[in-house]
């Protein structure tokens, strides 16, 4: 089958820095792949370019099987960006509603989304009197309202405590498991292990493309951070940077 995201020598500058130097990976439909790197190594810039909303300066983004950022996909991708997008002065339940409706969906669609991230006994809260962490989920609900086919997450569990964090990715793998195909990003280690797959960034060049199965074996340790470590000095080595292709 086809992946869900085929990116090609993508190559951005922001603000004339290049954030992308040339990136290659693939997401595969069905799967959490996580895309995992410090903070400034241009996940967010790779996340917008997927949905296409990225001016990019050479290479190509394929989604669906359509360019990034076409019309049509606009209904197929859901994405949760860092800063919530939700409206402060409407309930949950009104935001997860509206959303819902704008998408053509139902009230009891957008009732089991805000259930599905936990928020249920704050459905009727104003958003604006949320806290940070209830607040992204908030936001979370309405990013997967839709049900789409393709969701790109950017840190969705930033601010949730373990309980919360788990009950999250357990309900991205159940997802993952009807079909729907996540990139989720993050910059906490302990996240890559919770992937199907893994997309590793360094300073806008991919050092990991792999199960993290794959990754520990390649590297020789368990502990993925560690893994990660080593992928770095290997590459920075000037040896052939660990990724599919190489394997
Ligand atoms: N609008 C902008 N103008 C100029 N430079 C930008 C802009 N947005 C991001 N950058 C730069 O691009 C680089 C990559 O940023 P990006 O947000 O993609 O990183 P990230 O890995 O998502 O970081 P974080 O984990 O902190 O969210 C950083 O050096 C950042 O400073």
């Amino acid at each position: 089958m086809e992946d869900a995201i085929t990116v090609r020598d993508l190559v951005v500058d922001r603000g004339r820095r290049r954030v992308l130097h040339g990136i290659d990976c693939t997401v595969p439909r069905g799967s959490v792949t996580g895309l995992l790197g410090p903070s400034g190594s241009g996940k967010t810039t790779l996340m917008r370019a997927v949905v296409g909303v990225q001016v990019i300066d050479s290479g190509t983004v394929t989604v669906l099987g359509r360019p990034a950022g076409s019309a049509d996909l606009r209904h197929r991708v859901g994405y949760l960006t860092q800063a919530p997008s939700v409206y402060a002065d409407l309930t949950v339940r009104e935001n997860a509603r509206y959303f819902a409706a704008l998408q053509g969906r139902h009230a009891a669609d957008a009732d089991r989304a805000v259930a599905d991230v936990g928020l249920a006994d704050a459905a009727t809260q104003l958003v604006g009197t949320l806290s940070g962490g209830q607040r992204s989920r908030a936001s979370l609900a309405c990013a997967l309202v839709g049900d789409p086919e393709l969701v790109i997450l950017d840190e969705p569990t930033v601010g949730q405590d373990p309980v919360l964090r788990a009950d999250l990715w357990a309900r991205f793998h159940e997802m993952a498991a009807a079909g729907t195909t996540l990139l989720v990003s993050s910059h906490v280690m302990d996240e890559a292990a919770r992937c199907d797959r893994l997309l590793l960034i360094r300073e806008g060049r991919l050092v990991a493309d792999d199960t993290p199965d794959a990754i520990r074996e390649r590297t020789g340790v368990d502990d993925l951070e560690e893994a990660f470590l080593r992928l770095i000095r290997s590459s920075e080595a000037g040896q052939q940077p660990a990724g599919k292709e190489a394997s």
